[in-house]
């Protein structure tokens, strides 16, 4: 088993949990626009998580305030934060999101595992604008009907893919915003010519385009907006960094003319 089908077996457990109770939040504000802001913006933007271990690299910084650090990033700028909410392989919690979402004025991430509408349900409630479908994780049908569910709920759709033929499946689909994940979450491996690999293969322009994983250096950042990102999803090296502000401005470049042209 890979241990991407090891957290959605997790996930389908977690599910029938969720099914059975009533959903513990009620969000105090409404989903708060986050594509239509990036588009005006003359620097590549960040969208910056709340990690506090993963199953590649365990601890990072399990005992995180996760309020004071989303405080941190929104001071930084930051277009958006990214909170895990798993538990078992990540450390996280839909309390931290919410405890996030309530404390900060951007649009949070509920970076999940998602297979099943409740969880959108307990996201949205929770204070989520945004939420992640990983094409790999899903049949086709479960990637279209999880979109247009949390579309018809207010919410935007971040769609990750890893693979060609993931993005194939997912074009389809005509998203907004598509996620390429730097790293093969069945394997761990981070590549960061994967954005370039796959940028290129997505036709419409509109289309906002994050580069998730791996972003250490400056050069990283510019290997990125020049394959075509206009976001980038930056954890780990976030996390780490004893001078966020410094982390997080090391990895903020312009949006030079190249980054419509590179596509
Ligand atoms: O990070 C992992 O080990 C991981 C393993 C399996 C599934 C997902 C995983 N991570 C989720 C993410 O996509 C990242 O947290 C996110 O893109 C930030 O990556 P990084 O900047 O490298 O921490």
């Amino acid at each position: 088993m890979t241990v991407l089908e090891n957290i959605i077996a997790s996930k389908q457990i977690e599910v029938e949990r969720l099914l059975q109770v009533s959903i513990p939040f009620h969000a105090a504000k409404q989903p708060i626009p986050f594509k239509d802001t990036i588009a005006n913006s003359s620097e590549v933007q960040i969208i910056s998580e709340i990690k506090r271990a993963s199953p590649s690299k365990g601890d990072i910084r399990t005992e995180i305030n996760p309020v004071a650090q989303a405080k941190q990033y929104e001071a930084c700028g930051a277009a958006a934060i990214s909170v895990l909410t798993d538990t078992t392989f990540f450390k996280g919690s839909m309390e931290d999101l919410q405890a996030v979402a309530e404390a900060v004025r951007i649009p949070v991430l509920c970076k999940d595992f998602i297979i099943h509408p409740i969880q959108i349900d307990h996201a949205k409630a929770a204070g989520a604008s945004i939420v992640l479908l990983i094409v790999a994780a899903l049949s086709k049908q479960q990637l279209h009907d999880l979109y247009h569910y949390a579309i018809n709920k207010g919410l935007e759709v971040i769609c990750e893919v890893h693979q060609v033929t993931e993005l194939e499946v997912l074009l389809e689909l005509n998203p907004e915003i598509i996620g390429i994940n730097n790293r093969n979450l069945k394997t761990f491996e981070v590549d960061l010519q994967t954005t370039a690999k796959l940028a290129a293969l997505i036709p419409h322009r509109d289309t906002l385009i994050i580069s998730e994983s791996g972003f250490r250096t400056r050069s990283d950042a510019i290997l990125a907006r020049d394959a075509g990102a206009e976001v980038l999803l930056i954890g780990e090296t976030l996390m780490r960094a004893t001078n966020v502000s410094k982390a997080f401005n090391e990895l903020k470049v312009a949006k030079e003319r190249s980054t419509k042209h590179a596509r």
